[in-house]
């Protein structure tokens, strides 16, 4: 199998990745199943990536129905340390405008039909989460945004809803109420699961709407959130390139050794097929 050092999930208008040289295609599948799409791999900025449309090319995937293990531990098998996700997200506040990025350091979980562990059938395991985002990758882009001159605010608290539906007017002022920023659909498993395969997270979020709270305004539509995307494709696209030619060779950071106190069953009580499923996330622990 190919190897990156570096993956990137393309969420709504995001379905390619520009740019990239040296393009090879690699379809496979995981021990949870088949991931999105095929990988796109390739070198950027001297750095060589994976790259997954989130929701399939064509977009065909609904939130609900990702399979995000099978995504995150299909970056794990291609070698990739840290994940560049870019998301379409609604803004809860006035400051964050249509077209600004918002770099999440925080989720609320709005979320009650989806799997988001790796754990389970018979091993159980605690990572940490107070801290569910890389900091790093999270500086790296806020530079990226300052070179490529576009907004970019490091922090603030993602609300990840069920969907597919918008929300409710109650919901979204609730949220705002909560002092949450913004409101998408994906990037909560993700994290979860790049957490617990020691993976690297965090997320570029392109502001395209004011969901349905602020008065005077059209409540958020799907045109709506494409036409802003159009606008923002290009800034986005930028601004992972440059995140992606400065990003630290090494990594200092927790997320690389999330599992080490993470497993709570007796490494003699671990069936098989479960170290067989995750080898490749507990081989350096058991
Ligand atoms: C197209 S509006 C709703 C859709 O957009 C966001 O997707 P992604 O995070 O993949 O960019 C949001 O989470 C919803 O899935
Ligand atoms: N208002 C909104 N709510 C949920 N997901 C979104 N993605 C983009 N805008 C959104």
């Amino acid at each position: 199998m190919q190897k990156a050092e570096i993956g990137i999930i393309g969420g709504s208008g995001l379905y390619a990745m520009p740019g990239l040289t040296n393009v090879r295609e690699e379809s496979f599948e995981t021990p949870f199943g088949a991931p999105s799409d095929a990988f796109i791999l390739g070198d950027l900025g001297g750095r060589s990536v994976a790259f997954l449309a989130r929701h399939g090319r064509g977009h065909r995937i609904l939130p609900s129905e990702l399979n995000f293990r099978a995504n995150i531990y299909a970056m794990k098998m291609l070698g990739v340390e840290r994940i560049l996700s870019v998301s379409a997200v609604g803004s809860l506040k006035e400051e964050h405008k249509p077209t600004d990025f918002v770099i999440p350091d925080q989720f609320i979980d709005r979320t009650f039909a989806r799997i988001g562990t790796f754990f389970g059938d018979g091993i159980v395991g605690h990572v940490a989460f107070g801290d569910p985002v890389c900091s790093t990758v999270r500086s790296v882009f806020e530079n990226a945004c300052a070179e490529v001159g576009v907004v970019g605010k490091n922090g603030g608290t993602y609300v990840c809803m069920e969907g597919p539906q918008f929300s409710t007017r109650a919901e979204s002022n609730l949220y705002r109420s909560w002092g949450a920023d913004v409101i998408g659909m994906t990037n909560l498993q993700e994290a979860k699961l790049a957490r617990e395969a020691e993976i690297c997270y965090a997320t570029l979020a392109m502001v395209t709407d004011y969901d349905c709270w602020r008065e005077g305004h059209d409540d958020v539509t799907v045109d709506q959130v494409v036409a802003v995307l159009h606008q923002n494709a290009d800034n986005g696209t930028k601004v992972v390139k440059a995140a992606i030619a400065a990003m630290p060779t090494e990594r200092k950071c927790a997320c690389a050794d999330a599992l080490k106190y993470a497993i709570l069953t007796d490494k003699k009580a671990i069936p098989e097929a479960a170290k067989e499923r995750l080898g490749l996330l507990l081989g350096k622990y058991l």
